[in-house]
């Protein structure tokens, strides 16, 4: 589906025969909603893709019939409300979208209290039903909403923690694009890592990693690091109280849903950043932090060190770890009362 490669560090061929892709079936709960709709629809275009279940407590038969008349091989069903189990059953992936958005003035985390238990709820159906499933976690905040997923698959006896997710793609497609423009090149030739979380200051961008990014200093690069970091107000400012971001969402979780596919399928070097359980800084509390992570057979490969960081992301990664901290052990309370 994706002509280019989900990181730079993807450059080698990726076609599949039909033959050596496993059969995969994907499931999107919240797929009546902004990001489910458009999400479902471009998983339907991807050719690792078997079956599609979509599944809301509202409308997701009706985008299941429309999307099914698609001409791609794959097959898709749609479930109502009660019948989430049964969307559930044999899938290998799990992408869940579902959950209210924020309007104006609103921080992803004042969404924590009708979200949290959303989320909890599926991820509990999840470990009955397909606790060997890869789960790809969209609803905000992200930061909190993963430990609470983990935490419900830990409670059931079936964590494995290569195969959850915080999906912070949006924030790397963000950060090409948004580096494309300052430097009037193609978002192809500035990929950028984000790691960190998924809300504002816990978003850092390395700029400093990437040959165009290192050229922008002193004013330009603070409002780069600005926008990166604080993209998402702009759509929701802009769409003022509909919701936020949706399609550029949905464009970047079937990207990185490609991702997961590509590595369950075997293939090699599909590298990403991804919110995901990570030594990287538990020893300071935060155990959970997005960073490139090599994705394969199993969910996670390797999770990447962050490498080589300016003086400036220094600075940002401080900022960031207390806050990520906070959202993490916030999830955690949630599922310890
Ligand atoms: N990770 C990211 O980068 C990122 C980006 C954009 C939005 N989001 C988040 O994604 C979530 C969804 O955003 P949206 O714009 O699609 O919202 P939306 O309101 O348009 O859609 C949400 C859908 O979830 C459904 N839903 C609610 N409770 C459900 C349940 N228990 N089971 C199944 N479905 C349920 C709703 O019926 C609705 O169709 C929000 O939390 C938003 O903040 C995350
Ligand atoms: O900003 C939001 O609330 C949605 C999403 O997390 C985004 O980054 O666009």
């Amino acid at each position: 589906m994706f002509a280019r490669p989900a990181v730079r560090a993807l450059s080698h061929s990726r076609q599949f025969s039909s033959s050596a892709a496993r059969q995969t079936k994907v499931a999107v709960l919240g797929a009546g909603g902004g990001i489910g709709q458009p999400l479902s629809l471009l998983l339907k275009t991807n050719h690792l893709v078997t079956s599609l279940s979509l599944y809301d407590i509202r409308g997701a038969p009706g985008v299941a019939a429309d999307i099914s008349h698609i001409d791609t091989a794959s097959e898709v069903h749609g479930y109502p409300a009660d019948k989430l189990d049964h969307a559930l059953e044999g899938a290998q992936i799990v992408v869940i979208p579902a959950g209210v958005p924020r309007k104006p003035g609103m921080t992803r985390d004042d969404l924590f209290n009708t979200n949290a238990s959303i989320v909890r709820d599926l991820a509990a159906a999840v470990a009955r039903v397909s606790p060997e499933a890869c789960v790809l976690v969209i609803s905000n905040p992200v930061n909190s909403t993963v430990p609470i997923v983990s935490a419900v698959l830990e409670k059931a006896g079936v964590y494995d923690p290569k195969k959850v997710f915080g999906v912070t793609t949006l924030d790397v497609v963000r950060a090409a694009r948004f580096l494309g423009g300052v430097t009037g090149t193609s978002p192809n030739d500035t990929r950028v890592t984000v790691i960190g979380g998924h809300s504002g200051a816990t978003i850092v961008p390395l700029l400093s990693q990437t040959p165009y990014g290192k050229g922008v200093t002193g004013e330009a690069y603070v409002s780069l690091v600005h926008r990166i970091q604080f993209g998402g107000d702009e759509v929701v400012q802009a769409k003022g109280g509909a919701g936020s971001a949706t399609l550029s969402m949905a464009y970047a979780g079937a990207r990185f849903t490609d991702a997961v596919l590509r590595g369950l399928n075997g293939e090699k070097g599909v590298v990403t950043p991804t919110f995901v359980k990570s030594p990287l800084f538990a020893d300071q509390g935060v155990d959970f932090f997005s960073t490139n992570v090599e994705l394969g057979r199993n969910g996670v490969e390797k999770i990447h060190p962050i490498g080589p960081i300016s003086a400036e992301e220094e600075k940002l990664l401080a900022a960031c770890l207390p806050d990520l901290k906070k959202n993490i052990e916030k999830g955690k309370k949630f599922m310890s009362q």
